[in-house]
């Protein structure tokens, strides 16, 4: 539809400039007006521009006007006048009446007509005279009439000249017209080649495309076809395993029936027993009522009896009351003794306080006393594998002396004297080492500062001492262990006194490196401290 539109209006615009040329112009208009004038005065009116004022300048310029012009009367009408009212011939005329006709003026506004008619009238008369003469002043108006129908007839043929020379100037025109028209024409048909060539090249994609959706409707139904057959199969599968499910289903409804039936036979066997046991019930509930019956007269004569013994014990209570009542002053007596004791152990109990305080302050002068710094020498016993066991301890003194000897050196280099604090031999126990360490676990708790550390060479013990061995029984347990215990102990003993928070660290020192043993990520393991005071010697502390 389209196509067709835009082939409609594109021919319409080919003919639209077409018709211009041919019908629109103005000018055409008047080319076909003056040569109608010229060609076939008949139609001189209807073909003559509208403007009267053109109208009437080609009218003056027309001279020549034949009999069917309409009657112009503005122009030549005193010649008329003359013409028609003049009576007999024109012989008859008077002097003025020719001389009037004769003015150049009335001359050239008379008709043509009119001046034939005069020239026919005139010759027509002389022929009709037996002599044939023509008077002079008749002879005169005839030679003016007649030259002024030559005047005419020469300017006509000027006229008819120019009005050959414009025909060739509008034919050529229209030539050039012509020519242009065909090109438009040519360019139409140019035009309508392309058109009919797209219109043909959409033709063929219209095939194409029938042709691919053909080709995509058949692999649609293919599809369709083995979508259906595919769903067939499934719809096969589906109907056998529900017929299969049915069958389950009947199977299962049978034996839940059988199932059913049997549970059905149970109850009623469950029903005549229990019909049994209501007779039994209902026969032992009797039996009992008996009993009950004797039971309840026994009662009634126990009740009897209890009511002479409530008696009995009113009485008692009676008693009893009288002696609470006499109790109860003794015992207020007693309080009053009390409460004078309890104030009196409230003072002692305050003084306590204040001895403890200052049994305290003793105990840390005392350490204080031992010594800020305590140096404690502890010897390994020689380790079961060892073969060789040959001691370097000379002397070992109760007040910290220790003598080394050194069988490789002689005289007085070869034994070393050193003073310790305190000096623990190879079979000193942990507990041993302990007691002498406690004093300082109990000065930790009254806001002293504590350190404890081991130090000696590898393997000479310092884990030993300060932990215990692996898997250490509570006897073998190592210092660490029993000052934790001891902290906990006497701050258990103090909590209504004081508020102790507890909190544990435990760091490696080694190879100049801090490492904190608690932690659990490995990058934080590592302290940031570097220690250079403690030299390179692995050592263990609390
Ligand atoms: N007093 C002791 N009684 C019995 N065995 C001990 C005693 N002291 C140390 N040992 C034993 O000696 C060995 C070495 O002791 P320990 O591991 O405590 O030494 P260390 O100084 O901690 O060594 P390192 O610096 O290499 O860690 C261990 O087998 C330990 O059981």
């Amino acid at each position: 539809m389209d196509f067709q539109g835009n082939v409609h209006n594109r021919v319409n615009q080919t003919l639209i400039p077409l018709s211009s040329a041919l019908f629109g112009a103005k000018d055409v208009n008047i080319l076909l007006g003056e040569s109608a004038e010229i060609v076939n005065g008949a139609h001189r009116e209807q073909l003559l521009p509208a403007n009267s004022k053109e109208r009437r300048k080609v009218m003056s310029d027309s001279k020549f006007q034949g009999p069917w012009t309409t009657p112009l009367h503005h122009a030549g009408n005193k010649f008329n006048e003359v013409i028609q009212s003049k009576k007999g011939g024109f012989a008859d005329l008077p002097a003025e009446k020719i001389v009037e006709m004769m003015e150049s003026n009335s001359l050239d506004k008379a008709p043509t007509q009119s001046l034939l008619s005069v020239v026919n009238g005139i010759l027509d008369e002389s022929m009709e005279r037996n002599n044939g003469e023509i008077p002079y002043r008749v002879a005169c108006l005839l030679r003016k009439v007649v030259q002024e129908i030559g005047l005419r007839i020469v300017t006509q043929a000027e006229h008819l000249r120019m009005q050959s020379g414009l025909f060739k100037a509008r034919e050529e025109k229209n030539k050039s017209r012509i020519q242009v028209l065909e090109a438009i024409a040519e360019a139409a048909c140019e035009d309508s080649k392309i058109l009919t060539k797209q219109l043909q090249q959409m033709k063929n994609e219209q095939a194409i495309t029938k042709e691919k959706s053909k080709s995509e409707a058949q692999d649609v139904f293919r599809l369709m076809k083995e979508e259906i057959v595919f769903l067939k199969q499934e719809l096969e599968v589906a109907r056998k395993t529900c017929e299969r499910r049915c069958l389950q289903m009947e199977s299962k409804a049978r034996s839940a029936q059988n199932h059913l039936e049997e549970r059905m036979k149970e109850a009623s066997n469950l029903l005549t027993e229990s019909k049994k046991r209501i007779k039994e019930l209902e026969m032992i509930t009797e039996s009992e009522v008996r009993e009950w019956n004797k039971k309840e007269h026994i009662y009634h004569i126990f009740t009897e009896f209890q009511l002479g013994a409530l008696q009995d014990l009113r009485l008692a209570s009676q008693s009893i009351r009288q002696e609470v009542v006499k109790t109860q002053n003794i015992y207020a007596k007693e309080f009053d003794h009390l409460e004078g004791e309890v104030h009196a152990l409230e003072d002692a109990a305050r003084n306590y306080y204040d001895v403890l305080a200052e049994n305290q302050k003793l105990h840390n002068v005392v350490q204080d006393l031992r010594g800020n710094i305590r140096v404690h020498c502890r010897i390994r016993p020689f380790l079961p594998e060892k073969e060789e066991k040959l001691s370097a301890i000379e002397y070992m003194g109760e007040n910290g002396e220790l003598v080394i000897i050194n069988p490789s050196k002689t005289g007085k280099e070869a034994s070393r004297l050193f003073k310790f604090n305190k000096v623990y031999g190879p079979s000193s126990t942990q507990d041993e080492v302990f007691s002498d360490i406690q004093p300082l676990v109990q000065s930790v708790l009254d806001g002293y500062n504590v350190c404890i550390f081991a130090y000696g060479q590898t393997g000479s013990g310092k884990t030993y001492t300060m932990m215990g061995p692996y898997g250490a029984t509570e006897e073998q347990c190592g210092v660490n262990h029993r000052a934790l215990n001891d902290l906990f102990h006497i701050s258990q003993t103090r909590e209504s006194t004081f508020t102790y928070e507890i909190g544990v660290q435990m760091v490696e020192i080694y190879n100049d490196q801090v490492r904190d043993l608690l932690s659990s990520s490995s990058s934080q393991k590592k302290y940031p401290l570097l220690l250079h005071f403690f030299g390179s010697r692995g050592f263990t502390s609390t």
